[in-house]
């Protein structure tokens, strides 16, 4: 559980100090007064980075060189964890004062689980979004598959560039690499997709959100029942004609499948919300399940993107599985309702500044 965080120079935020309990946390306010960058600069926290921009440089502070972040566990072990990054390209991540060799260190030391506009409308944008999704389930899940993906994306781009330089005659290195690392992280995706799927089940039924009959399903990126080793090979005449790989996970997807057909051609907008909200609260329990730690759910305006019954249902679902949530929302009306008082506590935050705690 994060007990204390201090955030500087993040976006509008110059310096902040909370303590955090257990439960629910609103942090409410108007358009623009920081709630997002609270969540965010856990975001950098947890992850090395924001998840509202891959430019460090847009949620540094205006006049700031650097922004930090620093956070306080008590759970799953006692730990202070530290992130700084420069302006210029530089900066540290520490745990306890020892830096870290990889970011995933952080990772596993306070996993996230982001409930957001983006991430609640993977279900009808491209398919990197929901790769994006699934891998970083499969991260906390699934040992090895950080290291794993590294090599694949690494044996990918060393073999799209032998093909963009007309040198693919020398790719066969690759082309194995690929093919063994490419099963394997398929392999696992495939394991998150049938634990997810299940797990959707039980958050459908105690949230009480009846879909028609659904299924997820995940494509892996090559077809016709081949081997990865064989579909690349099939495909090689024409990826060295087009100068990059055509086949393998990196064109893979998850898809929500309703009543046999794309979820997106099937629901609402908002149902396909629901669905992921449905979805991310399935995999934090996913993740609490097989790896024995509780992520941090950071819930950034859900509210708005929800009805009041399916978002109450959810924020009730989300407190008394016992996930500790920080969540941003206009006003905190709602929220002691729907998590039956159990609301822990509501920052008011007005130009990037804490107004009112209690
Ligand atoms: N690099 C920066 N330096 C200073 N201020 C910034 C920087 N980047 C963004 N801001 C400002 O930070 C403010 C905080 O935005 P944030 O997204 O956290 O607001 P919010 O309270 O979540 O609002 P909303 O309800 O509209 O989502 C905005 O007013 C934005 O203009």
């Amino acid at each position: 559980m994060l007990n204390q965080l201090s955030i500087e120079n993040f976006r509008n935020i110059t310096a902040m100090s909370l303590s955090l309990d257990e439960g629910l946390t609103a942090f409410t306010g108007d358009n623009g007064a920081g709630k997002t960058s609270v969540l965010d600069a856990v975001h950098l926290l947890g992850t090395g980075k924001p998840f509202s921009t891959h430019r460090i440089n847009h949620v540094i502070q205006r006049e700031s060189s650097f922004v930090q972040v620093v956070g306080r566990l008590s759970a799953p072990a006692k730990a202070i964890l530290g992130v700084r990054r420069d302006r210029g390209g530089g900066g540290e991540a520490r745990i306890s004062g020892t830096p870290v060799k990889t970011l995933s260190e952080l990772a596993k030391a306070m996993p996230l689980v982001v409930m957001n506009a983006e991430t609640l409308n993977v279900i009808r944008d491209g398919p990197e979004g929901r790769r994006k999704f699934i891998d970083s389930f499969v991260f906390h899940v699934e040992q090895d598959f950080a290291q794993m993906s590294r090599r694949y994306q690494n044996a990918l781009k060393q073999r799209n560039a032998l093909l963009r330089d007309r040198c693919s005659s020398d790719d066969a290195v690759w082309v194995r690499d690929l093919a063994v690392t490419g099963e394997l992280l398929s392999a696992a995706r495939s394991r998150a997709v049938v634990s997810l799927a299940k797990a959707l089940e039980g958050v459908l039924s105690d949230v009480d959100i009846s879909l028609p009959s659904w299924k997820l399903l995940q494509r892996p990126g090559w077809g016709g029942g081949l081997s990865l080793y064989d579909a690349l090979s099939a495909s090689s005449d024409s990826d060295k004609q087009r100068g990059f790989t055509q086949v393998g996970p990196h064109r893979g997807d998850v898809v929500f499948m309703v009543e046999g057909s794309p979820a997106h051609e099937v629901l609402s907008r908002g149902q396909m919300r629901v669905l992921m909200a449905a979805t991310k609260l399935a995999q934090a329990r996913v993740m609490r399940r097989d790896t024995g730690v509780s992520p941090l759910l950071l819930v950034d305006d859900v509210a708005a993107e929800l009805d009041a019954n399916n978002a109450a249902g959810l924020f009730r679902n989300m407190v008394s599985d016992g996930f500790q949530v920080l969540a941003t929302m206009v006003d905190a009306t709602g929220a002691s309702a729907w998590t039956e008082n159990r609301l822990s506590n509501v920052f008011h935050v007005e130009h990037g500044t804490i107004i009112d705690g209690n």
